[in-house]
């Protein structure tokens, strides 16, 4: 479809005769958020390394904004930004000077522009004022949203943010919601966000996807999930339960 940000068709990941994906399909559609569940042990991490380009699938096609990643890597990756775990800084640099060691990764952008972005993108998730204190001082809100800003830094369309709040206090949980739903409706960016908060998930998402043993459980609308049960956690409890 023409509209859709992700495509992951068919999508198998065996390692040494083990499934750790097993037959994946499903879809994004651009300016969605889509919340990514699973048990321990799931296939979320693979999934996502999968995502970013860090593994190969074994078998079949995954497609951002229409590019396919296994023939086209480096052009569908420039659609992609992502946090994957929690995102290593230089703790004894700011957070701006870090920002600008990675901006040179962009080569496409001036030296101007690199440190344009870098102000542009600490402005968006909320860090200007802190920006040239060393990351260190920083609280473990601060540093995830750093990492988000990182994340921002090549202009995604696609973000991919695997347990972005594990760790965070009530405060930085609702922080980091704000940001994830400026981010979407602000920019337009569309997200994959993988998490074991439920709540959080109900409270961001539109679209939910749930995997077991490497397989998809259910792909589709929360409100579908949500409405069969007392709440997401009963649905989720009985999907994985099965
Ligand atoms: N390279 C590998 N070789 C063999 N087994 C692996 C490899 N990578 C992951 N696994 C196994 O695949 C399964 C899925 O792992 P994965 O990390 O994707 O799960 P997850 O859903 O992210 O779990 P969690 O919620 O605990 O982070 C696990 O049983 C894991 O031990």
């Amino acid at each position: 479809m023409e509209n859709q940000m992700l495509s992951v068709r068919n999508v198998t990941k065996k390692v040494k005769g083990r499934h750790l994906l097993d037959s994946v399909s499903f879809g994004i559609e651009q300016g969605t958020i889509c919340g990514l569940l699973g048990p321990n042990g799931a296939g979320k991490t693979t999934l996502i390394r999968l995502l970013t380009g860090l593994i190969q699938p074994t078998k079949g096609e995954i497609e951002v904004n229409g590019i396919r990643l296994t023939a086209n890597r480096k052009q569908a990756l420039r659609n992609v930004g992502a946090i994957v775990e929690s995102p290593i800084f230089f703790p004894y640099m700011s957070g701006k000077e870090n920002l600008r060691n990675l901006a040179r990764l962009y080569p496409d952008l001036s030296k101007t522009e690199q440190k344009e972005r870098v102000t542009e993108v600490l402005r968006i998730v909320g860090l200007e004022n802190r920006a040239d204190d060393k990351v260190r001082t920083y609280s473990l809100g601060m540093k995830q949203r750093l990492g988000i800003a990182q994340a921002l830094l090549g202009k995604p369309s696609f973000l991919i943010l695997d347990e972005p709040a594990n760790g965070l206090d009530p405060m930085g949980i609702r922080e980091l919601r704000e940001l994830i739903m400026k981010l979407n409706q602000k920019y337009g960016i569309t997200m994959l966000i993988s998490s074991h908060l439920l709540d959080e998930i109900q409270k961001v998402c539109e679209q939910i996807i749930v995997i077991r043993d490497g397989k998809l459980l259910w792909n589709g609308k929360k409100e579908d999930l949500a409405n069969q049960h007392e709440s997401l956690e009963d649905a989720f409890i009985e999907l994985v339960s099965q």
